[in-house]
């Protein structure tokens, strides 16, 4: 994924200002509210600047543990406000103009997690100000922030763009205030029941009635052939369903520029449901709705499957694609497991960042992409592989290959032992079941080594289609997802083949 950040909004730049502020003031007030805005970005990260020496220069990147992090502290350099150091106790940025760096003291950090979808930081500055900065997803940061009537709209816009939002919002504190809360912080830190529920509750004391100070849009620009891959894997007959932890506009027009959803498919979004009679009713619509793509929220679909899961899997097993968002990483390994359990599938998962990690370990065959996001998908998958586009390869050609020449090996290793064990059997019955050998030393050695290795290097080696074709036509794959090639059927032919030419 190739980050950019896209946009900046603030409330302050709208034309929602009130006409009878004189024109300087509104100036005044904009300006010093967007300058609030792009250092609460530069402030509210986990990001560290790294600096490596590169011949006689000294070159600096940015480490953090989520590529957007990055772009939205590199947008913060490209106006000018730069973070230059970070380490555990402070932070320093350097400003525009004039060039001289401001130092904040960082007070404590609240890491994002996927369950909380926030993160935020305690800074101090060099006049003492304490000042509480968090920013996360809309969902959670509008009940968070002070009430406006501008949040909710700006962000679907924004997610309707295709770009990933994130709200930004502040909180100043008192040094009375402060101390309070490191207190019940710290004590809550060295309980030794239910800890993380009481470090919680003290942490969301203080998320209330925050400042809402502006949105960010993150553009994540789709790989390489994402497109052709995508209907590459649907023409070899592969179900392709997207979990994600984005906002359900986002992954709608995620999945449109991705071709997930065809330009001419319909696209059924599953309204919020809380009883089993809106689940009924919206399943029933659904129903009626053949051939559309399927688009469902996570707390959604859980209050689906509460009441009528078989239902639901079956319906959303004969929808083209599904689209699951905001869903947290637990629940992705939930919805492998669930197709798992209700169709005798396989499941094939795929994701590059860690949020993707028990998905991948729940499916049958992991594949993990090496990404900005780091290694934890990748390091968790059985296959690892380096951009989307290489899926298509590893199931199409190494797929097929490698599932062709299993079955056709174990089933004649399995047919080499067999025939010369019902020689054998038949050879003793003869002579009233004496344990005589039928083929003494070498003979027998030679048999399972040197004589029979040929068969094993041809079969090692087979390839019914070449991978041009292979790809070419993708229908091919069709056959295979039946599982013709090694099944009870195919296991007692061999065993029949064998046992006659045993006897014969
Ligand atoms: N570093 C961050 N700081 C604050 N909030 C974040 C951060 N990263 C993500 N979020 C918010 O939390 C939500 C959930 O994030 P999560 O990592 O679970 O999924 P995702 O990255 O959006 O999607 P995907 O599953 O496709 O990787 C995001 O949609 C975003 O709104
Ligand atoms: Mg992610």
């Amino acid at each position: 994924m190739d980050e950019v950040v896209a946009h900046l909004r603030t409330p302050y730049l709208s034309d929602s200002i009130p006409q009878q502020m004189s024109h300087q003031r509104i100036r005044r007030t904009a300006v010093t509210k967007v300058h609030e805005a792009v250092k609460a970005i530069a402030l509210c990260h986990n990001v560290t600047p790294v600096f490596e020496v590169e011949g006689d220069f000294d070159t600096m990147t940015y480490q953090a543990s989520s590529p957007d992090e990055v772009a939205l502290v590199k947008w913060t350099e490209s106006v000018g406000l730069t973070l230059i150091h970070r380490d555990l106790t402070s932070m320093t940025l350097r400003t525009p103009v004039t060039g001289a760096t401001v130092k904040y003291g960082i007070l404590q950090t609240f890491p994002f997690t996927s369950e909380t979808k926030r993160m935020g930081i305690i800074v101090k500055d060099s006049n003492g100000v304490i000042t509480f900065y968090m920013k996360g997803a809309d969902v959670v940061m509008s009940s968070i922030v002070q009430y406006n009537d501008w949040l909710d709209e700006e962000t679907d816009n924004m997610a309707r763009e295709g770009l990933r939002t994130l709200v930004v919002a502040k909180k100043q504190l008192t040094e009375d205030q402060y101390r309070d809360f490191e207190a019940r912080y710290s004590q809550a830190k060295l309980s030794t029941e239910d800890r993380s529920t009481k470090i919680r509750a003290v942490v969301e004391s203080l998320e209330r009635d925050l400042e809402l100070l502006c949105l960010t849009g993150v553009e994540d620009k789709l790989q390489e052939n994402v497109r052709p891959t995508l209907e590459l894997l649907r023409n070899a007959g592969i179900k392709i369903w997207m979990l994600t932890g984005d906002k359900l506009e986002t992954a709608i027009c995620i999945g449109k520029s991705s071709k997930l959803v065809s330009k001419t498919q319909e696209v059924f979004v599953f309204k919020q449901v809380y009883t089993r009679m809106d689940v009924h009713a919206e399943l029933n619509a659904f129903r009626r709705k053949n051939d559309s793509a399927l688009v469902i929220r996570g707390d959604t679909l859980e209050v689906c499957l509460s009441f009528y899961e078989d239902e639901f899997v079956e319906l959303a097993c004969h929808s083209p694609t599904v689209i699951v968002c905001r869903c947290s990483p637990t629940q992705k390994a939930d919805i492998v497991h669930l197709i798992k359990k209700h169709t005798k599938k396989k499941i094939c998962a795929i994701g590059d960042g860690g949020n993707d990690v028990s998905m991948i370990q729940a499916a049958d065959t992991g594949v993990g992409i090496v990404g900005k996001e780091g290694k934890q998908a990748s390091l968790a998958a059985d296959f690892s592989i380096n951009q989307f586009s290489y899926i298509g390869k590893l199931v199409i050609v190494h797929g097929r290959n490698s599932y062709k020449r299993s079955a056709a090996l174990s089933q004649f290793v399995m047919h080499r032992g067999l025939i010369i064990t019902t020689m054998q059997a038949v050879f003793c019955s003869i002579f009233y079941l004496a344990s005589v050998e039928l083929f003494p030393g070498f003979l027998m050695i030679g048999y399972g080594t040197v004589f029979t290795m040929f068969p094993v290097f041809s079969l090692v080696l087979d390839k019914d289609v070449t991978s041009t074709v292979a790809l070419t036509y993708p229908e091919l794959y069709k056959e295979l997802t039946k599982g013709r090639s090694l099944s009870l059927k195919t296991f007692f032919i061999w065993v029949l083949i064998s046992l006659y030419q045993g006897n014969a």
